[in-house]
């Protein structure tokens, strides 16, 4: 059996996410590095500028990444595992390109990347390899020794993820009012995409008009979560999975149908009641606490519809362990030793490095941390 905390050859671990403002005055630059080159209209920005002026201009996106990290470091410390943890962000402090300097600087050559987006997308994986390429460019020109970088598979359906989200979801079903509770339906929500990203995400072999490997890899954790859930409280429940935090031009199609939207069908319908499951999260950010917490339930208010919302998975234990689980098992397939590859559902374990044509997005970019990394190799 390999060993289960050398991370060699890794000499360190990247976090990567997204970023959020952290005060009022942080809100429009925030929106700017987030939109520079997207298209998205003028009101959007505004609408959306307005939904963190709500809670005074701060994202609890870094806070939870800071809470992740430190939770990643003990986790690593408990088990012997010796590789420093990093962070950095796509659209705000402390951005990646500082980060990786200072990796550089520490003498890090082969850094593996976690990237805090469970599911393939151009927005969840392509734009982070993006990014880090960008950063690579950077610190190349600067004449400083460039790290080779990796980028960890996706965990959408390792254990340590879904099964949290099962207890979340039992959790938010013992919120609601015991009469409604065996009647409530399952609303498992992520980010909308525009169809076309959906259709084009993931291998080309996942491509299609059917929403490609993120609605497949979204579907298949939803009928888990809604399996386990049935499993544990032995109540089979409809479920959906709904679309939310949709953006860009109105003539755009993006996946339908939005949560809000489902809310007013399903009252229609003469559900009793409903959950909502963020699945396309991994923490309480801001498209969960306005999104979810804020406007649908006012939708649902309105309807006089009970919902109530579950967790993510943010820094539970179990999903910790799996993100050092997954760790250790890249280093131990890097290594030429066989690694156990651990996944629930029907899609088995992602791939660990993204193939050409994976995720493409509207202009070719550079990209790192796969088949197509231009600086692959550039350390060894
Ligand atoms: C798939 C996906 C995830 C999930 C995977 C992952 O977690 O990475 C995600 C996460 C997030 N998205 C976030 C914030 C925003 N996303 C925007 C815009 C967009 N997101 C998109 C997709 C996704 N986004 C897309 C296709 C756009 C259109 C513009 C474009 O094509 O790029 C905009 C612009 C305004 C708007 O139009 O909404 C904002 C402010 C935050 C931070 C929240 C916080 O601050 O707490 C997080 C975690
Ligand atoms: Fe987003």
């Amino acid at each position: 059996m390999p060993d289960q905390s050398d991370p060699a050859p890794y000499d360190a671990l990247l976090l990567l996410s997204f970023g959020g403002p952290e005060g009022p005055d942080d809100v429009v630059p925030f929106l700017e590095n987030v939109t520079r080159g997207r298209g998205i209209p003028r009101e959007r920005l505004e609408e959306v500028g307005q939904h963190y002026f709500l809670f005074g201009g701060v994202s609890p996106i870094n806070d939870q990444n800071r809470e992740l990290l430190a939770a990643l470091r003990k986790e690593f410390a408990d088990h012997g595992v010796d590789l420093p943890v990093h962070w950095g962000n796509r659209n705000w402090a402390p951005y990646l390109t500082d980060t990786l300097r200072e990796m550089a600087a520490a003498g890090h050559r082969r850094v593996l990347t976690l990237a805090t987006s469970a599911y393939a997308s151009y927005s969840g994986c392509r734009q982070y390899r993006e990014n880090l390429a960008e950063s690579l460019a950077a610190l190349e020109a600067e004449g400083l020794p460039l790290p080779r970088v990796d980028k960890l598979r996706h965990f959408f359906n390792h254990p340590g993820f879904v099964e949290p989200m099962v207890d979340r979801t039992l959790a938010a079903l013992a919120e609601l009012p015991e009469e409604v509770r065996a009647g409530a339906h399952l609303a498992f929500t992520t980010h909308s995409v525009p169809t076309a990203a959906a259709d084009t995400s993931g291998p080309p072999a996942a491509h299609g008009d059917g929403g490609g490997a993120y609605v497949a890899q979204h579907l298949d954790v939803a009928r888990l979560v809604a399996a386990g859930v049935r499993d544990r409280d032995g109540v089979e429940r409809p479920w959906r999975l709904v679309y939310q935090s949709r953006s860009g031009a109105p003539h755009i199609p993006w996946l339908e149908p939005d949560i809000c939207d489902h809310l007013e069908e399903l009252h229609q319908a003469g559900a009793s009641a409903v959950v909502m499951v963020p699945i396309g999260f991994v923490s309480d950010h801001m498209e969960v606490i306005y999104d979810l917490d804020t406007e649908a339930l006012a939708k649902a208010t309105d309807l006089r519809l009970p919902v109530a919302r579950a967790g993510t998975v943010g820094a539970d234990p179990r999903f910790v362990s799996g993100l050092r689980e997954l760790v250790i098992e890249r280093a131990v397939t890097e290594r030429g030793e066989g690694a156990h590859r651990r996944a629930l559902g029907e899609l088995g374990p992602s791939h660990d490095v993204c193939p050409l044509g994976c995720c493409p997005g509207r202009t070719p970019k550079p990209a790192a941390a796969g088949a197509d990394d231009p600086y692959q190799g550039a350390a060894l």
